[in-house]
């Protein structure tokens, strides 16, 4: 029994086949340093032609090399984790277990739909845990009525939905999920009954939705709406603070009578003279709010659209903050972000599943994953601002019994004013406590912060998925989300928490260079705007910027390009992608390289000049009936004005016309030795114009909406023949 009490409950195994990684790393980089030698070798002289271009390809391909050995230090030291959660669930008895504090954060009822918020709400109400210890807020940052009225909804419906998952072991537990499911036993026809409230409940709130407006007769029931009196818009009104469930009242129960879980509505005061810091000041709010009503010492943070899809997780993550030997330095727990509208081939890259399965394994090696919002478990010790001490233990608390108790209306009233906008002033919040603010990635440059500090963090990829969301459904929606990814980014590179320079010594060499793989994601546009551009207007021109097939040197382009290729292939494959799945990962990358990077690059420069201010722009959870149909039949949506498909279809243009232009030639020219010499940059040139080829379609043969934009076919079309004749005529 003593042994079985002191058991680990959780184990770190390290990835197998390292040592063939490694040595094929090598050879790989041999490669690359054979490529640059070339380079280097043969820069034109002074005066001679072509001097410059060829000091732009050395450039590029330095950046290239070295891009990829930083994307090593992800892959170096893969470790996986995996948990015991039987051992925990019998070493405590319930009142010994933590109290755990679910925050869901929502920001706009129109782009985030109040039904898809509390179906996220019900899967963590209903996690398999002590009700009493569990405590839910949705902070919802666009303050609407609407968003509080189906919060309302939730908090009765979840008296028949809570004993109902328990009672039959339903997974997943958001029930528009379960629904959805189809597999959906009939147990004694409970699931029947079930299945119409919730029906009738959600046709309640999307018809409020779609009015705009609660009816008179629902409003009337509650006292809640009555804070909506002083209220004049999203931007300026006082804190709406509405505790539904209160978990500590003994009558608050579910239909059989068992406990039911705490439920707060938050909508912290704005005003439009106070910058709000977006999601960080929401979650901020939350920390207090949270910490004068439930206390939780563990904080689940949740995205309204990411429902928990496994309602043990909380068990896993507590496999590691509760291990007695290792347990004590651990300060968060990530996990992989899954999303439920993935398209077997995932058009838009949106699953990040090498991200998922490959990468953040190896920054886990190396002292723990970012913390990348959406999914993660921290101590609430931590993110309050706690210091790391080596020999410092925590203890699990237990309730306060004895306090005073309050009623609901006092309670309310006495928590409000930590949520209000000058709160904050004159104190550490979104500095030393609680998320850093200031920053487009709020939770990575807390998350590098906090293991600055000397915490560690916790990667955990299990088989079933634990949290589903809902990634972006079209092109544009994509583009804008990685502009706000990568700018995040390259702000923490150039911020005082660099990775590069604080972070020296504080955390292994291994997780700085993996956090600097991610921060400069957004100056990789140069590189690959100049590749995808160069080459080929020479091509065009019939002037050879690489070695011939002749030449021993292009062995070691070839092989680095057919090794580095084949490799991240079977690596796709591998994180269980498919083979085109693949194909359209390389056409995103290439996409997000030429625009969202660049955006994000131009924008960081002038936010540095103080030229322009941080904005946070929410993804769309929703769409048009016929956008998702195309997303679904894996059609490319192009029906975006937007000046970054500007960007793509003249570069796809000039592709096409570099193309086209070089294979007249070799008809018209039975002379012209194009393979022989040039076989390289045909390739390169050949590849843009194949990946571009959905692109084309929407240019040019497309009659549907999601179809480039006439205005933009025009403007791509005169720009590249522009490039492309001045070029040939000019230069
Ligand atoms: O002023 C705001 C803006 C956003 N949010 C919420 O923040 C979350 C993330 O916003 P979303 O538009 O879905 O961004 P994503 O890019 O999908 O989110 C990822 O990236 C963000 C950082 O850019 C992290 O905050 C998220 O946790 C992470 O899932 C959503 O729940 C929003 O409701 C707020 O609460 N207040
Ligand atoms: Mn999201």
């Amino acid at each position: 029994m003593e042994s079985e009490k002191s058991m680990p409950l959780f184990e770190t195994k390290k990835a197998r086949g390292r040592v063939l990684h490694r040595l094929f790393a090598g050879t790989l980089f041999m490669g690359v340093c054979f490529i640059w030698a070339y380079r280097f070798g043969n820069i034109p002289r002074e005066g001679e032609d072509g001097r410059w271009v060829w000091i732009g390809l050395l450039g590029a391909e330095l950046w290239f090399g070295l891009y990829w050995v930083l994307t090593q230090a992800l892959r170096w030291n893969q470790v996986y984790r995996c948990t015991f959660k039987d051992r925990l669930y019998h070493r405590y008895a319930e009142e010994d277990l933590p109290g755990i504090d679910i925050f869901v954060c929502t920001a706009d009822s129109t782009v985030e739909p109040p039904i898809m918020v509390i179906n996220t709400v019900f899967s963590v109400m209903a996690y398999d845990y002590p009700a009493k210890k569990l405590s839910v807020y949705l902070s919802d940052d666009g303050g609407s009525n609407l968003t509080f009225y189906a919060l309302l909804e939730a908090s009765n419906f979840a008296r028949y939905w809570i004993p109902y998952c328990k009672k039959f072991k339903v997974e997943p537990r958001s029930p528009a999920a379960y629904f959805a499911s189809g597999s959906n036993p009939n147990h004694y026809g409970e699931t029947t009954v079930i299945k119409k409230l919730y029906q009738e409940m959600e046709d309640r709130i999307v018809t409020a939705t779609k009015l705009g407006r609660i009816l008179e007769e629902a409003r009337l029931k509650h006292r809640g709406f009555s804070q909506w009196d002083s209220y004049s818009s999203r931007h300026d009104h006082d804190t709406i603070l509405q505790i539904l469930i209160d978990g500590k009242d003994p009558n608050a129960t579910d239909i059989d009578g068992g406990a039911l879980p705490t439920l707060v509505y938050l909508a912290r005061e704005k005003r439009p003279q106070h910058p709000h810091n977006f999601k960080a000041g929401a979650m901020n709010a939350l920390i207090r709010v949270s910490s004068n009503i439930s206390n939780g010492q563990i904080i689940l943070n949740l995205d309204c659209d990411m429902y928990s899809n496994n309602s043990l997780c909380i068990w896993d993550a507590l496999c590691f903050f509760m291990d007695k030997e290792n347990g004590h330095d651990i300060a968060f727990v990530q996990f992989p972000q899954g999303f439920e509208n993935m398209t077997k081939n995932d058009i838009y890259g949106s699953s990040f599943i090498v991200i998922s399965n490959v990468e953040f394994h190896g920054v886990d090696g190396f002292g723990g994953p970012l913390y990348i919002g959406s999914g993660c478990f921290h101590r609430r010790d931590v993110l309050c601002g706690r210091k790391f001490t080596k020999d410092f233990k925590f203890q699990w608390k237990k309730d306060d019994d004895n306090k005073i108790q309050k009623t609901m209306q006092e309670l309310e009233e006495e928590t409000k004013p930590l949520a209000s906008c000058t709160y904050e002033q004159n104190t550490e919040w979104g500095n030393e406590i609680g998320l850093k603010y200031g920053c487009l990635v709020e939770d990575v440059i807390t998350g590098l912060l906090t293991q600055c500090k000397g915490w560690k963090s916790v990667y955990l990829n299990p088989e079933r998925k634990a949290f589903l969301g809902v990634a972006p459904i079209t092109l544009s929606q994509t583009l804008v989300q990685q502009k706000r990814w990568s700018e995040g980014h390259l702000q923490i590179l150039l911020s005082k928490y660099s990775p590069a320079w604080y972070a020296h010594a504080k955390i292994s060499l291994g997780l700085q260079l993996g956090y600097i793989c991610y921060n400069i994601w957004s100056v990789n546009c140069l590189a690959t705007l100049y590749y995808s551009i160069i080459p080929s207007l020479y091509l065009l021109k019939g002037i050879s910027l690489y070695p011939q097939v002749s030449d021993p040197w292009f062995w070691s382009f070839a092989y680095v390009i057919s090794a580095k290729y084949i490799y991240c292939l079977v690596e796709f494959l591998c994180s269980g992608g498919t083979i085109l799945g693949w194909w359209n990962e390389q056409r995103i990358w290439l996409y997000k390289r030429t625009t969202s990077y660049l955006f994000a690059l131009i924008d960081t420069i002038l936010k540095t000049l103080k030229f322009t201010n941080v904005t946070f722009s929410i993804t769309a959870k929703v769409a048009d009936e016929d956008v998702s149909q195309r997303y679904e039949k894996e059609i490319m949506d192009f029906g975006a004005s937007s000046p970054m498909f500007t960007i793509l279809a003249t570069l796809a243009m000039l592709n096409l016309f570099c193309f086209a232009g070089v294979v007249k030639k070799v008809i018209m020219d039975e002379n012209f030795r194009l393979y022989e010499e040039m076989f390289l940059q045909l390739l390169l040139c050949g590849a843009l114009v194949l990946i571009n080829l959905p692109l084309y379609q929407g240019l040019f043969l497309r009659k549907d909406k999601g179809k480039v934009p006439s205005s933009i076919t025009i403007k791509s079309f005169l720009l590249a023949l522009l490039a492309c004749t001045s070029f040939t005529f000019l230069y």
